[in-house]
């Protein structure tokens, strides 16, 4: 060994320490002593003493045996080396590996210390068997000596190194980490934020995760992060939100799918959405299934990785993707941190989706509180708020509000069913909406009642145009399965002007309707301040005949009817009178007040009752005729009505025929299945129907056969003009011979002079009423009356002439 060399720098400085002359040891050149060394001998002693250490067992465990053996094998092969080259780089790099290979196996200094004992007591055995002279063998101990020293401190500093170089790390991980949790910290405060006000779910999710993946960027050391959602048409995983440098060019470039199929597939985020686990990228320069990526990575700048999946409802729906740019950045520790920050995630997104489906369920109460769950269309609290709104805009007076009731529509109910009255309202509903433009409003009031606000109209002109359409679209018919049913609307128009209010304008609506619907329906009528007035009169008129009713200022008079041949009294038909303060008022007078309300109802049965009564009376008193009294449509429709009838005649003992029901032809023309069904059971029973006012109606033929009365009254207005207008003559004759030939009587009205009952016998008409004969009078005159009543000469002569 040549002394002449220069020593390592620790070599040297560890040789100074224990005193240790390169040269002395050179000297007794130990290459010529090959039995110091002995490894056999000394690993057996190494062994069975350390074995016998109590730390030895404590730090190898099971694995004492091969782990020991092994430890042993190189500390004696050091030392092999040591006794010949002890300053060669090996030795030394041995020394010190040997030192923080004991450090990583958690030995202790002492553990370490307590083998050189070993080789001491090794050495000078060894040594004792040299043939060597005793002042040279004293040399070589003590130099042997100092050499195991040195070897101590050697493996000392190894030792020490290794703790030193752990400290460091873990210092860094520890802070690494702790910029990590407080990252996590900052994550769950983003999860946790209200978002209330962040918009949509979709918005509240990227900005929610735009924040969580800048958070981990800026405060977790980490390069890059992004959160893709996998897309279930393409099964590709698409980047959602990211953070980092040139996050958005990386992610531009790779595609990532979860199809295994693929080489796309193969990456981290595409097994973490398989396995559902995380998956580590340790480095991305050697990793399997890596290589459709590594230039990416590499030109990104990073080289490790984790791939955390999300969940929600217990499937993977996407990944958070966490790069470093270090290798092997991502230990247990970090790892655990990123699934802490994945869970956060899927937390926030849980929280998402949860406001999203209280959000729905808001949307859907609310669009229920205002809309028509039949047809769909905004209700009456919906269209009450929009028509303020269209008031508060400037432009009023442009504002039309239409309200539509569909006419007749009870009857469709009633005969179709109530299920093809829905259909039909949900095809008008349709009709309306396909009519208006998308900003007017179209809602459904209730029952067949809609409202249409057309806003900003440019001209009176184009309301009226908008109403006609809506008229003529209502009108076409509508098929059902049972077939096509026709309806139609009436409509009162309003249009908005400054100032007035909602409430008012429908209401002025309504006043309109109601004067289209009076008028004869199927048309449309506009406000007007006159209609207002109209509308106040007709109300006054409805309540002091309520108030009449319920006092005494009905009474019914009683016009007769002749035989005008034999002038014989054949009945009368009772009439109401409203006597008030002395004043008679007829019934042209306050009837059409009561139109299609049930107050009118109230009055036929008012009148029926007393007309039985005073019936009932001129029949015990020796005067058997025949009364008649008018019944409306609206109480044949009333399903008490013929009940309550048979119970008033049997309450005053009257015979049945002694009463008489008028109905007006335009009940007939109602057509509904049950009013005849009613009228047919009046019949039944013996009660006597005239059909009154006949002519009038648009199809009176044809209804006299569903109807079958006994009686057809001729309407006056060709009774009292036929000398003026002759075709009435031959109406009143085509009547006349048709009623004989179907076995019906047949009644004039209006003879109001002595020539008119000439030309009606002339014409074969022998029953008649009217002024020539009587006018009606008080239930009181009336006995007296037919007591003095002979019919004028010129009749009897007639009679005579004719027989
Ligand atoms: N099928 C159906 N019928 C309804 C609904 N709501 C209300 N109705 C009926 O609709 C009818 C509306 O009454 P009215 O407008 O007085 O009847 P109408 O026969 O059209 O009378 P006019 O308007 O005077 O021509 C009533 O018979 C209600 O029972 C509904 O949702 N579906």
């Amino acid at each position: 060994m040549s002394s002449a060399a220069p020593l390592p720098d620790l070599a040297a400085l560890l040789a100074q320490r224990v005193d240790l002359d390169p040269a002395e040891l050179a000297r007794y050149d130990l290459e010529q002593h090959p039995a110091l060394a002995d490894t056999a001998l000394l690993g057996t002693a190494l062994h069975d003493f350390l074995q016998r250490q109590p730390e030895t067992g404590e730090r190898f465990g099971d694995a004492v045996d091969a782990e020991l053996r092994q430890l042993v094998e190189h500390k004696v092969n050091h030392f092999a080396t040591l006794l010949t080259r002890p300053w060669a780089g090996e030795s030394l790099d041995a020394g010190l590996a040997l030192g923080r290979q004991q450090h990583e196996y958690g030995l202790s200094t002492a553990w370490l210390s307590s083998a050189h004992r070993v080789y001491l007591d090794h050495l000078e055995q060894r040594v004792g068997g040299l043939a060597l002279a005793a002042d040279e063998r004293a040399g070589l101990t003590a130099a042997l000596r100092k050499l195991v020293f040195y070897d101590l401190l050697l493996q000392l500093s190894g030792y020490h190194a290794g703790a030193e170089a752990v400290s460091q790390g873990e210092a860094q991980r520890l802070a690494r980490l702790n910029r990590l949790y407080i990252t996590l910290s900052q994550v769950s405060h983003i999860a946790a934020r209200n978002v209330r006000h962040l918009g949509s779910r979709e918005l509240a999710a990227q900005t929610l995760l735009r924040e969580v993946c800048e958070t981990v960027v800026e405060h977790g050391g980490i390069h890059m992060a992004w959160v893709g959602f996998i897309d279930a048409a393409s099964q590709r995983i698409e980047p959602f939100a990211w953070a980092g440098a040139d996050a958005a060019r990386y992610l531009g470039g790779i595609t990532v799918s979860v199809d295994p199929a693929r080489p796309e597939g193969q990456g981290p985020s595409g097994r973490a959405v398989r396995s559902g686990q995380l998956q580590l990228l340790e480095d991305s320069l050697n990793a399997p299934g890596y290589h459709a990526w590594s230039q990416h990575a590499l030109r990104q700048g990073f080289r490790s990785s984790v791939a955390t999946p999300l969940w929600r409802d217990g499937a993977v729906i996407g990944v958070l993707n966490l790069y470093a740019a270090a290798p092997g950045f991502f230990g247990a520790e970090e790892q655990r941190l990123a699934k802490a920050i994945a869970d956060k995630i899927d937390l926030a997104l849980g929280h998402l989706d949860d406001l999203e489906r209280q959000r729905q369920a808001e949307a859907r109460l609310l669009h229920q509180a205002t809309h028509d769950p039949l047809t769909g269309l905004p209700n009456r609290t919906r269209l009450f708020h929009r028509l303020e709104q269209a008031l508060q805009a400037d432009a009023a007076d442009r504002l039309t509000v239409l309200m539509l009731d569909l006419d007749g529509f009870k009857d469709i109910n009633d005969l179709f069913g109530h299920s093809a009255g829905d259909t039909l309202l949900c095809r008008i509903a349709e009709r309306l909406r396909a009519l208006c433009r998308p900003a007017d409003v179209v809602a459904r009031m209730g029952g067949d009642e809609f409202v249409v606000l057309l806003e900003q109209l440019p001209d009176p002109h184009t309301a009226r145009n908008a109403v006609e359409q809506i008229i003529s679209a209502v009108r076409r018919p509508v098929p059902l399965p049972d077939g096509e049913v026709s309806v139609s609307t009436s409509i009162g128009m309003v249009t908005g002007s400054a100032g007035v209010s909602a409430d008012t304008l429908l209401r002025q609506a309504d006043i309109a309707l109601y004067r289209a619907k009076s008028l004869g329906r199927d048309q449309y009528c506009l406000f007007d301040d006159e209609l207002e007035r109209q509308l106040k009169q007709q109300q006054t008129t409805r309540h002091a005949i309520r108030a009449a009713l319920d006092g005494d200022e009905l009474a019914l008079y009683y016009q007769p009817k002749v035989d005008l041949q034999s002038g014989a009294v054949i009945g009368a038909e009772a009439l109401i009178r409203w006597v008030v303060n002395g004043e008679v008022r007829a019934p042209g007078r306050f009837l059409p007040a009561l139109e299609g309300t049930e107050l009118l109802g109230q009055i036929d049965s008012w009148a029926i009752r007393h007309a039985i009564a005073h019936a009932a009376h001129w029949h015990r008193h020796g005067l058997p005729l025949q009364i008649s009294v008018n019944v409306s449509a609206i109480s044949l429709r009333r399903p008490a009505f013929f009940g309550e009838l048979r119970a008033l005649l049997a309450e005053a003992a009257l015979p049945h025929q002694a009463l008489q029901l008028e109905v007006l032809e335009s009940v007939s023309q109602d057509s509904l299945q049950y009013i005849i069904d009613c009228l047919q059971a009046c019949k039944d029973i013996g009660v006597s129907l005239a059909l009154d006012d006949f002519g009038t109606g648009a199809s009176s033929l044809l209804h006299l056969q569903r109807i079958q009365p006994d009686v057809i009254k001729i309407d006056q207005r060709f009774v009292r003009s036929m000398r003026e207008q002759p075709e009435n003559i031959a109406i009143i004759k085509s009547v006349s011979t048709f009623s004989q030939l179907s076995g019906r009587t047949v009644i004039a009205e209006g003879v109001e002079t002595e020539a008119i009952g000439q030309d009606l016998l002339a014409l074969g008409v022998r029953f008649g009423q009217g002024y020539a004969i009587a006018r009606p009078m008080p239930a009181t005159d009336f006995p007296v009356w037919v007591s003095q009543w002979r019919p004028p000469a010129a009749w009897r002569c007639h009679v005579t002439a004719a027989s």
